[in-house]
């Protein structure tokens, strides 16, 4: 079943084109990893997707149209109709470094939550436990929750993102090099948490490390060249 459709999609800044009339779909409950020359524009089609770009001045949606299913039909979310805050949070976005607010690790897993003036305290605290542990975080963190975030480590603040990301239950989530800043072993254990999350979740992921892309991809954009195909599936090391 596809889940995102973009259509047609350009993209400016000023009167700079970085997508030139990109179309592709994407499966719901796959992982595609989106990959490509640096400054090619794939940070800027995953901030189409959850409208993101339209906090920026010089940005402009050319052309195209996205839509994503959600229920039972697909919706353009460049509707008029669509509520922006809705729309957010069904499509969670994690960024390439990791942005702890300067709370407690518990207020910041709760943030999004208070944003949408969710006030249920038991339920507040049933929602955080588990989207800490769908981050694989839960256990590192459940006898500090009222710690300063940024007393975590790198991979630690990168899941704690994560966390935060996944407790308004995202139905797809877009993820901008969510490895770069971190170490073997922590980004081991983000892409282990990505197979996992693909169960409840459409993912879009830019990512630039073949071997990555191997390990947790269904599917592979190469956003300049307009094409959407399998993930390859051996044992390489390389950049791509
Ligand atoms: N706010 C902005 N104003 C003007 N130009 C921008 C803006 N944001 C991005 N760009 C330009 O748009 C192009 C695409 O940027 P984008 O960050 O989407 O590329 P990218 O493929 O994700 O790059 P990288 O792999 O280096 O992160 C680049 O040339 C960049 O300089």
């Amino acid at each position: 079943m596809v889940k995102i459709k973009v259509e047609n999609l350009t993209f400016a800044y000023n009167d700079n084109i970085v997508i030139d009339d990109v179309s592709a779909e994407f499966e719901d409950r796959t992982i595609t990893a989106i990959t490509g020359p640096s400054g090619k524009g794939k940070s800027t089609f995953l901030t189409v997707i959850n409208r993101l770009w339209e906090n920026r001045p010089n940005a402009r949606m050319v052309n195209g149209k996205v839509s994503i299913l959600f229920g039972t039909s697909h919706c353009n979310i460049y509707d008029a109709s669509i509520d922006l805050s809705d729309l957010r949070r069904k499509v969670g976005m994690v960024f390439q470094a990791p942005n702890p607010l300067p709370m407690s690790i518990h207020k910041n897993v709760c943030f999004p939550l208070k944003l949408q003036g969710y006030k249920k305290r038991t339920l507040t605290w049933e929602k955080m436990e588990k989207a800490l542990q769908q981050a694989f975080l839960w256990d590192e963190v459940k006898d500090r929750l009222m710690d300063d975030a940024r007393s975590l480590s790198g991979g630690q603040q990168q899941r704690l993102c994560i966390a935060r990301a996944l407790i308004l239950e995202p139905e797809v989530l877009l993820l901008d090099e969510p490895t770069a800043s971190l170490d073997a072993t922590a980004s081991g254990v983000i892409e282990e948490l990505l197979l996992n999350l693909k169960e409840s979740c459409t993912i879009l992921m830019v990512s630039h490390y073949l071997d990555q892309v191997k390990r947790v991809a269904d599917r592979v954009m190469e956003l300049s060249e307009n094409r959407v195909f399998a993930a390859p599936r051996c044992n390489q090391k390389k950049r791509v």
